[in-house]
């Protein structure tokens, strides 16, 4: 019995095309030219308001509208679930978790209200019993606290894993002190060899193999 926390975009579900779709609606409102999907993965790991600085920054926009863009991006967000597809392997991967008697949770840094539709959309939201995005608490993302808050509402003594795509989930949990399964398909920047981890897997097919190889 373990407590299983993952990481949303890039790990479970490929949202990058709805991310993208969500910016160059943004981006076109102020003539500015769209994002490739290319960049949109490299810009995606460190929540909404990171996504929307690079974005600003990419594009020469005057950061006096960050506020602004910010406000319309989060708006447009909410409903960005149709471009977005759940990797292969993954849903097959989760139901033997479960039924293997683990308790799974999700901490992202993609914001709360489009974390809750993305799952209602994928018919996943009844798999997890613990729900944290990038602006449920202050802080997000490496810090600590966020993963910590899944894994005690998960409520129980089972041992604790965090499973991710990116540096910023390996820095997450070396913060918080728990063994990190890293996916290594997902939206990572830096080499793989600088990502500290515990576990690895290429193929969500080997996911389970990988998570409980730890415990
Ligand atoms: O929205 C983001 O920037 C990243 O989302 P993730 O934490 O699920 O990878
Ligand atoms: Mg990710």
């Amino acid at each position: 019995m373990a407590r299983i926390v993952f990481d949303l975009d890039g790990t479970l579900i490929d949202s990058a095309p709805d991310i993208q779709a969500v910016a160059n609606a943004t981006l076109a409102g102020i003539d500015k030219a769209p994002l490739s999907l290319a960049e949109t993965r490299s810009f995606i790991g460190n929540g909404a308001p990171t996504f929307v600085r690079r974005m600003i920054a990419a594009r020469d926009v005057d950061e006096a509208l960050f506020d602004g863009l910010l406000a319309e991006f989060k708006t447009r967000y909410v409903d960005a679930v149709e471009l977005t597809v759940v990797f292969d392997g993954v849903r097959e991967a989760l139901d033997a978790l479960r039924r293997a008697g683990h308790s799974l949770g999700i901490c992202t840094n993609k914001p709360i209200a489009p974390t809750h539709s993305v799952l209602a959309h994928l018919k996943m939201d009844g798999l997890f019993d613990a729900v944290i995005g990038g602006d449920s608490l202050p802080v997000h993302k490496p810090d600590a606290a966020p993963l910590q808050a899944a894994l005690e509402a998960l409520n129980s003594d089972a041992a604790p894993i965090y499973v991710g795509d990116s540096e910023v989930d390996a820095q997450t949990a070396v913060n918080a002190a728990v063994p990190f399964v890293f996916y290594t398909g997902g939206y990572h920047k830096t080499p793989l060899d600088s990502i500290p981890k515990q576990a690895s897997f290429d193929h969500h097919t080997d996911m389970v193999r990988a998570i409980e190889g730890l415990l």
